[in-house]
């Protein structure tokens, strides 16, 4: 292990247990505070930031004291004429969105309130002939957006409308030397990428293809002294890449090559003691996005008995995905 330069320093008073009703308050009062800054200025990304604290909640078993009317609605004020979802009301539909507006309904169990089969006709009209996806009529190219189409399709169940093998092959093009994956093929191994493109192969039954031991070491490789996991080579550790990073692993079947317990440490010494949430690491201000995978990486790491199982491919409640006809095979 190389000299490691960039790492953060737990505090000796840092968090050392899970702030359950904390992080509920936390999670529950952020919608009701429409004028707030934060909120205003996060409208660009909203129906993701619906679902990641509709998510953390239901993994906290504090569904209940989410607004389900208000949040339905707004889900089925997003869909556009062309079917996709935008990130908010009048926002242009995007595959991102997309994928977290089904994501929503499928924890609440009521896709029939949308237009499913217009939304399906979205999601194919971004597929290439190379298999991959564009992630809106814009045209970007990201293997984010492949993994964005195929779990679209995979909780509808309707996988069978794209085509699957290009899709997979164009993931398959994208892999690296070590094992990882980019955004594009060349592209460097990013553990964002590496998550959504093992995502694509779990769900179509494919990672025969993965080179398990070296992405298995580039993966571990990501755990620093701190505890805490990194995206890249030489960044900083971030609560939101102990997902990225152990959910792929967890898909791979080495969750065990890093140490759990350090790991832990670094994640609860992310909360926020007064406000409640989880900040990307320890000192800063939290946030839903990292409250959610705060949550989910402790979830991974059969953390406590309060947290429910979640699924490391949907990053979504294991009980939602279990129901699933097709489900994604883990290694
Ligand atoms: C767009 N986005 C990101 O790029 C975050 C930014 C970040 C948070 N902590 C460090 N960086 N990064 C991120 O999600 O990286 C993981 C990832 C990268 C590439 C592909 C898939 C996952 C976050 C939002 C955010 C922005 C700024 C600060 C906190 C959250 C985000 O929406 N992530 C998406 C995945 C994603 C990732 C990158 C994108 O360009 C777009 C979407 C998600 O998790 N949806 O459920
Ligand atoms: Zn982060």
């Amino acid at each position: 292990m190389g000299t490691q330069l960039k790492d953060v320093k737990i505090p000796a008073d840092a968090v050392k247990s899970l702030l359950l009703e904390k992080h509920a308050e936390y999670i529950a009062a952020y919608g009701n505070k429409k004028d707030d800054y934060e909120y205003c200025i996060t409208e660009y990304l909203r129906m993701s930031g619906v679902y990641w604290g509709l998510t953390a909640m239901d993994l906290m078993g504090k569904i209940d004291m989410m607004n389900k009317e208000e949040i339905i609605e707004f889900v089925k004020s997003c869909q556009r004429e062309d079917g996709g979802f935008g990130a908010s009301v009048d926002h242009d539909s995007s595959l991102l969105y997309t994928l977290s507006a089904i994501q929503i309904l499928v924890i609440y169990n009521c896709l029939e309130v949308i237009d499913v089969e217009n939304a399906v006709k979205y999601i194919v009209s971004l597929q290439k002939e190379d298999g991959s996806f564009a992630g809106d009529i814009w045209g970007e190219i990201d293997t984010r957006f492949s993994f964005c189409a195929i779990a679209a399709l995979c909780l509808v169940e309707r996988l069978d409308v794209v085509h699957v093998d290009k899709a997979v092959d164009y993931v398959v093009s994208c892999m690296n030397f070590d094992g990882g994956f980019g955004c594009r093929p060349g592209s460097e191994s990013h553990s964002g990428q590496i998550y959504c493109c093992l995502g694509v192969l779990a769900i179509t039954h494919r990672l025969y293809h993965v080179n398990v031991d070296m992405l298995g070491w580039w993966l571990c490789e990501r755990q620093l002294s701190s505890g805490g996991l990194n995206g890249r080579p030489e960044k900083l550790p971030d609560v939101c890449y102990s997902w990225w990073v152990l959910a792929s692993l967890k898909i791979i079947g080495k969750i065990h090559w890093i140490n759990k317990e350090k790991l832990v440490e670094f994640i609860l010494a992310c909360q926020d003691d007064e406000t409640g949430g989880f900040a990307d690491r320890p000192g800063d201000m939290a946030d839903p996005f990292h409250t959610l995978f705060g949550i989910a990486g402790l979830s991974l790491l059969d953390y406590g008995s309060d947290v429910k199982e979640v699924n490391p491919v949907f990053c979504m409640p294991e009980y939602v995905i279990k129901k699933l006809k097709n489900k994604p095979e883990i290694l």
